[in-house]
């Protein structure tokens, strides 16, 4: 289904136009993505659909600025796709930045400290950062979001999230779809919110960080797991069980670094997990698949043009899960394929010869 410009261009709320974080009520967002691959694209058409803002993309190759820019159209990751005409591009990080009153950033997340380190000189007093990555910092075992407040010393109120079952093609071909926008300063979730909404995303607000973050982060490691179930042939059963101990892990990590279990029951939790797990359009599960089904980790990561964030951060959230005493074993089995060298069939027999438990432990 793709819905045409003018049936989406007025979803947009009037109630919700109180300005952000040192926002002016009467002045127009302007919205500056820093990122032109899958989902940086598919957010910024979003963004640019609900009307409300002008919306600048930045990206490295400047083929693809231009295609954006001239044919409103990303043809590396989108191509025939029609994108909004309204949306402009730059491969001038100063020039996408300049007044820019929101930032919405979508690079791999291990390159995040490294990108805003440039950035930083450019970025606008009072802007808000909102962080669409689902990673964790190797070494750091921060979340996006920290590395961004670290980084750009900003305070929480102006850093926040956008997170849920959001398979970038999917929107970018304007079906609907739910997500939420994380803030712990309510008001600025709000102002986003606004920024984001159209007749074909509907974004809910949501104070609790910490939950959306990691409900993002932990899903891609378990949709590499189930990846690798159904490349080994496994059916339904094991993907729904691998799916809900999944959750169970995410719950009792997210619990202990202070989120509320609530969120990992909603869009950011449940949500995503249960859309990229089901999802050929998923690059985590995808992955996953390639290496269930014979391929090895090399040839997987050959043929892998983009960003399956689990890989890398399936470690740094087991690091984050034994630095805080919680026992992860589905990460931990995606942790032995994925960096030492435990084929499927051994990381299937470790997770199925644990002792037995009850099904409720451990939150
Ligand atoms: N694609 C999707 O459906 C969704 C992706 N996300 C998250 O969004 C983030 C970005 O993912 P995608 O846009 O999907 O990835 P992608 O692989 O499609 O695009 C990444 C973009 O970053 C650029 N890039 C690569 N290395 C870079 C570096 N060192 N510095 C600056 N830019 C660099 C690439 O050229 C590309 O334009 C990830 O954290 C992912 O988990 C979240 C929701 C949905
Ligand atoms: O985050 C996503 C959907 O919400 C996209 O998942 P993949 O990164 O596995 O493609």
């Amino acid at each position: 289904m793709t819905m045409g410009h003018a049936a989406q261009a007025g979803g947009h709320d009037h109630d919700a136009g109180a300005a952000g974080h040192g926002g002016d009520p009467g002045r127009r967002s302007r919205v500056a993505v820093m990122g032109s691959g899958s989902w940086g694209t598919a957010f910024a058409n979003v963004v640019a659909d609900a009307g409300t803002a002008d919306v600048v993309m930045w990206g490295r190759r400047p083929e693809v600025v231009e295609s954006i820019r001239v044919r409103h159209e990303n043809p590396d990751y989108f191509p025939g796709l029609a994108l909004n005409p309204a949306l402009t591009a730059t491969s001038e990080p100063a020039v996408a930045l300049a007044g820019a009153d929101v930032i919405v950033i979508a690079v791999p997340s291990q390159s995040l400290r490294a990108n805003l380190a440039q950035w930083k000189p450019h970025v606008p007093p009072g802007a808000v950062v909102v962080s669409l990555m689902k990673g964790i910092e190797l070494g750091t075992c921060l979340r996006m979001s920290e590395v961004i407040a670290e980084v750009l010393e900003l305070p929480p109120e102006q850093v926040a999230v956008v997170s849920g079952p959001n398979l970038a093609r999917e929107i970018a071909e304007r079906q609907p779809a739910t997500a939420v926008v994380a803030c712990t300063h309510e008001p600025t979730a709000v102002h986003l919110q606004h920024i984001c909404k159209s007749a074909y995303f509907r974004p809910y607000t949501n104070t609790d960080v910490i939950g959306a973050e990691l409900g993002g982060a932990v899903k891609n490691v378990i949709a590499l797991a189930v990846g690798v179930a159904v490349g080994m042939g496994f059916g339904d059963n094991a993907k729904a069980s691998l799916i809900t101990r999944g959750l169970a892990e995410t719950v009792r990590l997210a619990v202990s670094l202070g989120a509320d279990e609530h969120t990992l029951a909603g869009l950011a939790g449940m949500g995503d997990l249960v859309a990229t797990c089901s999802s050929p359009l998923s690059r985590n599960r995808t992955f996953g698949e390639r290496l269930g089904s014979g391929m090895t980790l090399d040839e997987v990561i050959a043929e892998t043009r983009q960003t399956a964030e689990g890989v890398k951060s399936s470690e740094s959230i087991l690091a984050l899960a034994q630095r805080h005493g919680v026992d992860m074993p589905i990460t931990a089995a995606v942790v032995g394929m994925m960096h030492h060298d435990l084929s499927p069939a051994e990381a299937l027999l470790a997770f199925m010869s644990r002792t037995a438990k009850p099904e409720r432990y451990g939150v």
